[in-house]
């Protein structure tokens, strides 16, 4: 069945999944009308060709058009401005009417082209009008008869027609081809039967090369439609595999509670800024940002309320600390900031700002409104450090001065262990 198509359809898949989805239901087609089986398909199909098919229609139109007004000449000189002329001239004339106005309406409606059922009309009219040659112009029926040949062939080749409707047109005209003839002349049987074979021969060759062209095509569709849906498979599991992948990495680095950047991530962040601050020479500071009374939060209000103001907390500091300041969740209720190119004095006043925004934010956990204070440690990368380690035992000890104190301020230290309280 069909073995050029699918010799074709074979070469072009790459492989056997490919091949073996072109055989799925979707795609079958019918034998004789070269067309998918499947409605839904074939209306897919015809939309996806009916500009194209629109075009080569109304080119064939116009040269049938043509052709049969160029005829008219010959029909003048052998005829005169005879009845028999200005019949035979009537008959071209409308039925170059009727192709004009196939013409405009797939102009219009390019899916007339594909539909074919105006094509087969004209067809039918312009054959029938044709036969007005043989009673007209009997002296010329030899090649009258040769003209019907080619148009029966022409039939199919030519103007983009829907199979079915083109075996049907050719062989009403093979078939009142032989009635003019015989009228014209009475034939033998035997003249008939050979006359209807030459007739049926051009229908044969044109039916058999229009139902290969159209079988490819349609295999050329489906395997491009395949394609692009595979390929739209493709970019959906892409962007997956992206997401996926994102989310991760983000799982991967950051605090799953609070969304901050978890210890292995800050510690790797933390050591870009170090050797990029010793580089440079650019002042480097570090705070610990440590909740007040925490503990008093999960006992009253229970660890889901706690979890709650840890959120809040982390989005509260990530808002109010600089884009290039990295945040990080130390561990427990304690946070931990590194701030580049930033001076312990200016870091003082970028962490009394974060507490005063603390103060006044009111955190709502179920009925409750929770008021949370914070104590913060800060110091700043001497120029003799390597490590930040020492830089969090600095902080560390301002941090637990701080919270003697009274907590719920900011405690700066120096590099000799000089403290300097802010209270907001
Ligand atoms: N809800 C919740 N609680 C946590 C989490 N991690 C640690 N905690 C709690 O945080 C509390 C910390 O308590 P403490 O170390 O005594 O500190 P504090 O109560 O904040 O008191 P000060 O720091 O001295 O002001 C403990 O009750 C821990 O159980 C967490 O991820 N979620």
């Amino acid at each position: 069945m069909r073995p050029a198509a699918e010799t074709l359809v074979s070469q072009l898949c790459s492989n056997a999944g490919d091949q073996a989805s072109l055989k799925g239901p979707e795609w079958r087609i019918s034998l004789w009308r070269g067309e998918f089986l499947d409605p839904r398909t074939e209306t897919a199909y015809r939309q996806h060709v009916s500009s194209i098919t629109a075009l080569q229609l109304r080119w064939g139109l116009a040269v049938w058009a043509l052709l049969l007004l160029v005829f008219a000449l010959p029909d003048y000189s052998a005829l005169g401005w005879s009845t028999d002329f200005v019949l035979l001239l009537v008959m071209r004339l409308a039925v170059v009417g009727c192709i004009g106005l196939l013409y405009l309406q797939v102009r219009r409606t390019p899916m007339h082209a594909v539909n074919g059922v105006l094509t087969t009309l004209v067809e039918l009219i312009g054959l029938a009008g044709f036969m007005l040659v043989f009673f007209l112009r009997p002296e010329i029926v030899g090649w009258t008869f040769v003209v019907v040949l080619l148009m029966l062939f022409t039939l199919f080749v030519a103007i983009p027609n829907r199979l079915g409707m083109a075996l049907a047109v050719a062989l009403f005209g093979a078939i009142i081809t032989l009635v003019a003839m015989h009228l014209v002349r009475p034939r033998e049987l035997l003249e008939l039967l050979a006359l209807f074979l030459m007739l049926l021969f051009p229908v044969a060759t044109g039916w058999i090369s229009a139902w290969r062209v159209q079988v490819l095509q349609r295999q050329q569709y489906a395997l491009m439609t395949l394609t692009l849906r595979s390929n739209r498979q493709l970019q959906d599991e892409v962007e997956q595999r992206r997401l996926l992948q994102q989310q991760l990495q983000r799982q991967a680095s950051t605090d799953a509670l609070t969304g901050l950047y978890n210890r292995h991530e800050y510690e790797r962040l933390f050591a870009h800024e170090l050797a990029r601050s010793l580089r440079e020479q650019r002042p480097l500071s570090l705070a610990i940002l440590d909740l007040d009374h925490f503990k008093r939060v999960n006992d009253t209000h229970g660890h889901a309320a706690g979890d709650e103001v840890l959120r809040r907390v982390a989005r509260l500091c990530r808002d109010n600390f600089r884009a290039v300041d990295i945040v990080g969740r130390l561990g427990g209720e304690e946070f931990v900031v590194l701030l580049p190119d930033t001076s312990l004095a200016q870091a003082g006043e970028v962490a009394q700002r974060v507490l005063e925004q603390l103060r006044v934010t009111p955190i709502e956990v179920g009925e409750a409104v929770l008021q949370v204070t914070a104590t913060l440690g800060l110091t700043q990368l001497q120029p003799d450090e390597r490590q930040l380690d020492s830089l969090l035992q600095r902080a560390d000890q301002a941090l637990y001065a701080g919270k003697a104190a009274g907590r719920d301020r900011v405690v700066l230290v120096q590099a000799d262990g000089s403290m300097q309280m802010l209270v907001g």
